[in-house]
């Protein structure tokens, strides 16, 4: 099967290839209107997704072409929702949220990563103007579902979530924040408020210039079964306890 060039060219006008020294490009698609239900609020965010290419892909026909055999569903995605004026607004909200399978699909209350979703999705639209990264390759902060499975069964144990990823051979933490970094550049120039309680997402836009100093504190959804996992990244992972952070 080959794509007429209708197709392509329709295609190629919502692509946009972005520079990512040292690695192969990134092609960013969209805007594509996404309206939202969320059970409190709706929206209609503009929603972007991304591919981080091999150096073999340089062109966005080379993307087209490739895509029958790409297999890119055995592979993840990442996306980002936007919404406002993102571009030029003063001041915008943006939120890096790490996948959680467990938490955003399931409703699981072993983490607070689903209310994060949802109440950052909220403060963005009721901020007006903002942006969500859905980081598609940093489940498990980096371990992966099937590791994430396992460090459950030794959380089951006693063990801490800190430990568990140790346990296994993990680092605590391997997230990249970099295609995102990219992705965030092409599509705003100013700095942002990042919607975060981690001190090291803060510190992986700040370095670029791309963080305001201050940022907005999430914490919240706190149940009797994720106190525990909650209150270890107080004290191990170095997340920001609510007192210390600023609110707009
Ligand atoms: N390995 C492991 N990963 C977990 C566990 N619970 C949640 N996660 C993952 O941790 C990531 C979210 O990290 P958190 O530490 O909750 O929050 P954060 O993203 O560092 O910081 P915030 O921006 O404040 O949410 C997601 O990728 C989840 O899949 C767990 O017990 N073990």
């Amino acid at each position: 099967m080959i794509i007429t060039p209708q197709i392509k060219e329709l295609l190629i006008d919502k692509m946009q290839m972005i520079k990512n020294p040292g690695k192969g490009e990134i092609c960013l698609v969209g805007p594509i209107k996404l309206p939202v239900e969320q059970g409190d609020f709706s929206a209609i965010f503009q929603w972007y997704t991304w591919l981080e290419l091999d150096d073999k892909i340089q062109t966005k026909e080379d993307v087209l072409e490739s895509l029958a055999t790409a297999n890119l569903a055995f592979a993840q995605q990442s996306s980002v929702l936007v919404y406002g004026d993102f571009k030029q607004s003063e001041q915008a909200l943006v939120r890096m949220h790490s996948i959680c399978h467990t938490g955003d699909i399931f409703g699981s209350q072993r983490c607070d990563c689903g209310y994060q979703l949802h109440q950052s999705m909220k403060m963005i639209t009721e901020h007006g103007s903002g942006a969500l990264f859905y980081l598609a390759d940093h489940e498990g902060r980096g371990i992966g579902l099937f590791s994430k499975s396992l460090a459950y069964i030794l959380q089951q144990e006693g063990l801490d979530t800190v430990e568990a990823n140790h346990a296994l051979g993990f680092e605590d933490d391997t997230r990249s924040y970099e295609g995102a970094i990219r992705v965030l550049e092409a599509l705003r120039d100013k700095p942002v408020v990042l919607i975060t309680n981690n001190p090291k997402k803060l510190e992986a836009l700040r370095e670029r210039g791309l963080a305001a100093d201050e940022h907005i504190s999430l914490w919240g959804g706190l149940t009797d079964t994720n106190s525990f996992y909650l209150d270890t990244k107080i004290k191990k992972s170095g997340h920001i306890p609510q007192e210390n952070t600023f609110a707009i």
